[in-house]
C-alpha cells in the first residue's frame, strides 16, 4: 500500500452487529457514540457500502468472518481468551469461570462474545455468588462490547507491504487491536504478512495515518495519536524503508477532529478535500532519517511541506467554498472523510450535499452512500475501511 488513491483491490470492513445493541443513553459517551443507532438500518447502510465497493471490483473482507476463521487455530483461541478476560475488572473467580466458558465456546460463538461483549447477567451460572457478581448491576459489562470495531481504519493500517497494528488511545477501543492482531497473526490469508508497528507502542491510530504518495506519510497528532506515537511510528517506517519523509501534523484536540482523516483525505494523486477552516492554519513538522536518527524540520504550512515531500508543484485543495456554518456541519458529518477507490473516484456520505457538489465540480466522481445510522459513531467511509491492497499508481 503506497497511496490513498491507487485502485483499491482489497479492503477490510466490519459489518456492525450485536455490539451496537449494547449502546444505551447511559454508556454511549463512554463508548464513543453520539447517538443510539438503529441497528437494522445501520446494517442495511453498511451492506450498501460494501456493495458499492464490490460494484467497483473491490474484494471486501469482513472482520467478524475473518476472526471466526482465525479462532479455529488453537493458539489464536488461547490468545483470544487471554485478551478477552480482564482479571482486574472481574476478579479472579469470575475470570476463571469466564476463561473456561470461552475456552469451550466454538469459534463463531467466541468471536461473537469478543465483539459484542458480555454482561454480568449473561455470565454462565457458577457455584456461589462472588462479591463482584453481587455488587455489579446485571447489565454492567464483564467483557466490554466493541461498537467502534465498525471503524476498521483505526485499529490497523497498511504501509507498503506491512501492517501496523494500532495502539489505540481510548480505553473503549483498546481491545480492538488485540482482535486485528490475532487475525493478522493467525489467519491463513495473512500468514506471510510482515509488521510495521506494534499495538504495545505509543498511541497511533490508523485514522491519523495518510499515505500522501509513495514514501511520504502524514500523521495527525491530536486527541488520539501522541507526539511520541508519531515519532516512534516514523522510526519504524524509516527502519523498514517504507518512507523517506513523515509529516507530523498537529490537529486540534477535540472530538470533531479526532483524527487527521476527519479534516483531510486524498481524493486524487495530487488533491485533497479539506475542511476550509483549517486550510490556512494546518502545519507540519517534516521528519527524515539521518545518521541512524531522525532529523526534524519545520513547522511549515502543511500544504507546502506536503508538496515538497511529494515532489509536486502543489497539492490541490478542493476548495469546498462553503460558508463557515455549512462547512462546520458537513465536517462534523464526515464530509471530509472520503474513501478513494481509484484516483479521482471517492465514496462519500450522501448527506454532505454541498461538499459532494464541490468535489464533482472539481472533477471528482462521488459514489454516494447513506450513513444516517452509521455516522452516529462519528465516522465516514474512510474510517469504516482498512485498505489492504491497492494497485501501485
Ligand atoms: N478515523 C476515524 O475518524 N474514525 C472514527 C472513529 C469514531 C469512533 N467513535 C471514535 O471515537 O474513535
Amino acid at each position: 500500500m503506497q497511496s490513498e488513491v491507487g485502485p483499491l483491490h482489497t479492503v477490510l470492513l466490519h459489518r456492525p452487529g450485536n455490539e451496537l445493541k449494547r449502546l444505551t443513553p447511559r454508556n454511549n459517551d463512554q463508548l464513543l457514540f453520539d447517538a443510539i443507532p438503529w441497528v437494522d438500518r445501520a446494517q442495511e447502510e453498511h451492506d450498501a457500502f460494501a456493495e458499492t465497493l464490490r460494484g467497483r471490483g473491490v474484494e471486501v473482507l469482513l472482520l467478524h468472518e475473518l476472526l471466526a476463521e482465525t479462532l479455529t487455530d488453537t493458539r489464536a483461541r488461547a490468545a483470544a481468551v487471554h485478551s478477552g478476560v480482564d482479571e482486574l475488572k472481574v476478579g479472579t473467580d469470575i475470570a476463571d469461570t469466564l476463561r473456561s466458558h470461552l475456552s469451550s465456546a466454538d469459534a463463531p460463538a467466541l468471536a461473537e462474545v469478543l465483539i459484542a461483549g458480555m454482561t454480568f447477567e449473561e455470565l454462565p451460572a457458577s457455584e456461589g455468588q462472588s462479591l463482584v457478581r453481587r455488587m455489579h448491576h446485571p447489565h454492567d459489562f464483564a467483557i466490554e462490547p466493541l461498537p467502534n470495531l465498525l471503524f476498521t481504519r483505526d485499529s490497523s493500517a497498511w504501509v507498503g507491504d506491512r501492517v501496523a497494528i494500532a495502539a489505540l488511545a481510548m480505553p473503549a477501543r483498546r481491545r480492538e487491536s488485540a482482535l486485528t492482531d490475532l487475525v493478522y497473526a493467525y489467519h491463513p490469508r495473512f500468514s506471510h504478512c510482515a509488521r510495521a508497528y506494534g499495538a504495545h507502542s505509543a498511541p497511533v491510530e490508523g485514522g491519523d495515518v495518510l499515505l500522501l504518495s509513495p514514501g511520504v506519510v502524514a500523521i495527525g497528532v491530536g486527541e488520539r495519536t501522541t507526539p511520541a506515537g508519531a515519532e516512534s511510528f516514523a522510526r519504524s517506517v524509516f527502519a523498514d524503508d517504507l518512507a523517506h519523509t513523515v509529516l507530523a501534523v498537529p490537529i486540534t484536540q477535540q472530538r470533531a477532529s479526532m483524527h487527521l482523516d476527519t479534516v483531510c483525505t486524498m481524493v486524487d494523486r495530487d488533491a485533497v478535500v479539506m475542511y476550509p477552516a483549517i486550510q490556512d492554519s494546518l502545519t507540519a513538522f517534516s521528519l527524515r532519517p539521518r545518521d541512524g536518527g531522525i532529523d526534524v524540520s519545520g513547522p511549515q504550512p502543511f500544504l507546502t511541506a506536503a508538496a515538497e515531500a511529494m515532489e509536486i508543484d502543489h497539492l490541490r485543495v478542493i476548495d469546498t467554498g462553503l460558508d463557515p456554518v455549512t462547512a462546520e456541519r458537513e465536517q462534523w458529518e464526515d464530509g471530509n472523510n472520503t474513501l478513494a477507490v481509484a484516483p479521482g473516484v471517492v465514496v462519500a456520505y450522501e448527506r454532505n450535499a454541498e461538499t459532494n457538489a464541490r468535489l464533482e465540480e472539481a472533477g471528482i466522481e462521488v459514489l454516494r452512500i447513506s450513513g444516517s445510522e452509521l455516522g452516529s459513531g462519528r465516522g465516514g467511509p474512510r474510517c469504516m475501511s482498512c485498505p489492504i491492497i491497492r494497485e501501485v499508481l
